[in-house]
């Protein structure tokens, strides 16, 4: 039994949603089989069906009335509430076996920073339910294009990475938004980026902070995290591209082929 999870991560409304919509029709198109796991309480209807959805198990709105908690309070619950009912998930993704799967998360950030209720679940996939899980984190091309912008955006997918552990592909969205206005060659130091050529071009910068960008800058450098996948909901090249990463870091095509010899035990056998 092989699983794949591909957590899509990332801040509010940065395309999350978008992603796992366009993963699932690019794979209906190639003919392969995906499923959407919703993990956000706070879900709007969805193009395609959920297949598993934690609104069945616990609903935000009910929290934050019966609770009297707001959004963020009601949704750090929320997730509690799964880690505590951990069987509800295992009996839901329990049909799902040999099966690609995509998590969609919520997009509020301190799930993936400080809060360890993701990497609970993540482990319990992996270790549980046999999960070969991938990370992939999504930030917003109009918003990384300011290099200052970028340290920070930079900084929250590196502490997504460290709280989590797992392979972790940084996905750059929404760059149909910014085609025009940046030709190729300027996409590609945001792409491929060198942080300490980026840290010297930070301007309207208080003095007191450049030595700070600079001290990120190194950091970023250092920890090798600098490359980011292009991604454009509606352009099926950005979708397959993105997808062939994510086949490779959960070993999706070695999965598929150590199955055949079995398979061709079971038909021998009969
Ligand atoms: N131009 C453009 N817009 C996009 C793209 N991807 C998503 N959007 C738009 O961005 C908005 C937010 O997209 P969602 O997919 O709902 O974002 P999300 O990250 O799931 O949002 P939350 O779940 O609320 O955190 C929607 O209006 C989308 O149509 C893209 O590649 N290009
Ligand atoms: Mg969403």
């Amino acid at each position: 039994m092989s699983r794949v999870g591909v957590l899509v991560m990332g801040p509010a409304g940065v395309g999350k949603s978008t992603f796992c919509n366009s993963i699932i029709s690019h794979m209906q198109t190639i003919g392969r089989r995906a499923h959407i796991v919703n993990l956000d309480p706070a879900a709007e209807p969805n193009k395609y069906e959920f297949t598993v959805d934690i609104r069945d198990l616990i609903s935000l709105d009910d929290v934050m009335e019966e609770l009297d908690l707001g959004p963020n309070g009601a949704l750090i619950y929320c997730f509690e509430y799964l880690m505590k009912n951990l069987d509800w998930l295992d009996e839901e993704i329990g049909d799902y076996n040999d099966e690609y799967l995509i998590f969609d998360c919520p997009g509020q950030i301190e799930l993936y920073t400080h809060i360890p209720v993701l990497p609970n679940i993540v482990r319990h996939l992996q270790q549980q339910l046999n999960f070969s899980l991938c990370a992939t984190y999504l930030m917003e091309a109009p918003f990384i294009i300011d290099s200052s912008k970028y340290f920070s955006g930079s900084l929250c997918a590196m502490s997504a990475m460290i709280l989590l552990e797992l392979p972790h592909i940084n996905v750059l969205s929404k760059l149909d938004l910014i085609k025009d206005e940046y030709n190729r060659k300027k996409l590609k130091r945001f792409l491929n980026p060198d942080p300490m050529l980026l840290a010297n071009e930070v301007e309207d910068v208080n003095p007191k902070f450049q030595k700070l960008t600079k001290s990120i800058a190194n950091l970023v450098d250092d920890f090798g995290m600098v490359q980011f996948l292009p991604l454009e909901a509606n352009n099926p090249d950005s979708i397959e591209t993105i997808l062939s990463y994510i086949d490779d870091v959960t070993q999706w095509a070695e999965n598929q082929e150590q199955k055949e010899p079995n398979d061709q035990i079971d038909i021998e056998e009969m």
